[in-house]
């Protein structure tokens, strides 16, 4: 006979309802807040798949964007050496700072991840390499979220020039956005951020989640992604933001063929004919299209496309 009763096995699990949720942000006199992406986890299962896909050691060092009431926090704060968790939002920050009050291996800080679009918040990467630093050797550096669906995008993007970057992600986000960075090449999802994001990583979906999973419910579908960084990638990237600002550029006018796209994107700083030998030498046709060439196909462009701007210069 199975005598294992439901709420010992799974303790917290009565504790992240939608109701138990609203209750406690109502006796704070909060509700969730539209433009903060706040729709949390009610399944505590998925908080733990979060939390355990990212297989956190404790020499860990783990960056949440969005602490929320805290509940993936204390999970990860559990697994890892340690947890910088930021929330935008003043009134949840207060309530997550109660919860998780004496867990010395936990930082949270209030206000917003990002500086801007195109930058992380100043002193984020210092608390990382501080806390990487008083760990030592074999520290490695995890980015585990359920993200507001409005900053992923930039944040992602960011964080992968940073140095050091994330050895792992393991991000809630939307369904559409997971596809796009999983996307082949031919298909209506590849693009830029395909390219950008499997460049420097592995990228893999762990689980599609449906609405009913959060509370309130999201107009879409969200899913799990994992991205494992793959360090030789990068190191093959001479210019990381040549790369980055170049593969956008290609990906700029979808429906155009690649010869004219290469030519508007290298408007200024290389002629029509010097495009047209890079491109016939890297065996480019004219009705060759950015969307159906491979990744490695794309680095080879881009340096081809690097190195001439660089002779031009330097002549
Ligand atoms: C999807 S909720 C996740 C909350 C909680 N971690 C959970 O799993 O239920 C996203 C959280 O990110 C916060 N947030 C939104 N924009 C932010 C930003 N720019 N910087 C930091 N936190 C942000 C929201 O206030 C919200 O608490």
């Amino acid at each position: 006979m199975n005598s294992s009763r439901p709420n010992e096995s799974r303790p917290n699990q009565s504790r992240q309802t939608a109701s138990y949720l609203s209750k406690r942000l109502a006796a704070a006199g909060l509700r969730p807040v539209t433009r903060f992406g706040q729709n949390f986890l009610i399944d505590l299962n998925l908080v733990d798949l979060i939390a355990r896909s990212a297989e956190l050691q404790p020499t860990d060092v783990v960056l949440e964007v969005g602490t929320g009431v805290g509940s993936l926090t204390a999970k990860l704060a559990d697994a890892a050496g340690a947890v910088l968790s930021v929330e935008i939002d003043t009134n949840l920050h207060q309530m997550a700072s109660e919860e998780l009050a004496g867990r010395p291996n936990v930082l949270l800080l209030q206000g917003d991840a990002l500086r801007n679009k195109n930058s992380l918040r100043d002193d984020l990467m210092d608390h990382i390499r501080d806390a990487m630093g008083r760990i030592g050797e074999g520290s490695r550096f995890a980015v585990v979220a359920n993200l507001p669906y409005n900053i992923a995008t930039p944040l992602i993007s960011n964080l992968l020039h940073e140095t050091p970057s994330p050895d792992v992600i393991v991000v809630t986000i939307q369904k559409e956005l997971a596809d796009r960075m999983v996307a082949e090449p031919g298909t209506k999802d590849y693009g830029a951020l395909s390219v950008w994001i499997q460049s420097v990583c592995r990228a893999n979906i762990v689980r599609v989640l449906s609405p009913k999973v959060f509370w309130p419910r999201p107009k879409v579908d969200s899913a799990i992604i994992r991205l494992d960084a793959e360090p030789w990638k990068r190191a093959a990237i001479p210019d990381l933001k040549y790369f980055h600002e170049t593969v956008r550029a290609l990906f700029f006018h979808r429906r155009k063929f690649l010869r004219s796209v290469v030519i508007s994107a290298m408007k200024g700083r290389l002629e029509k004919t010097e495009v047209d030998e890079i491109l016939a030498s890297l065996g480019h046709g004219q009705t060759s299209r950015t969307e159906e060439l491979p990744v490695e196909e794309i680095h080879k462009l881009v340096e081809a496309l690097r190195q001439a701007e660089l002779k031009k210069q330097a002549s």
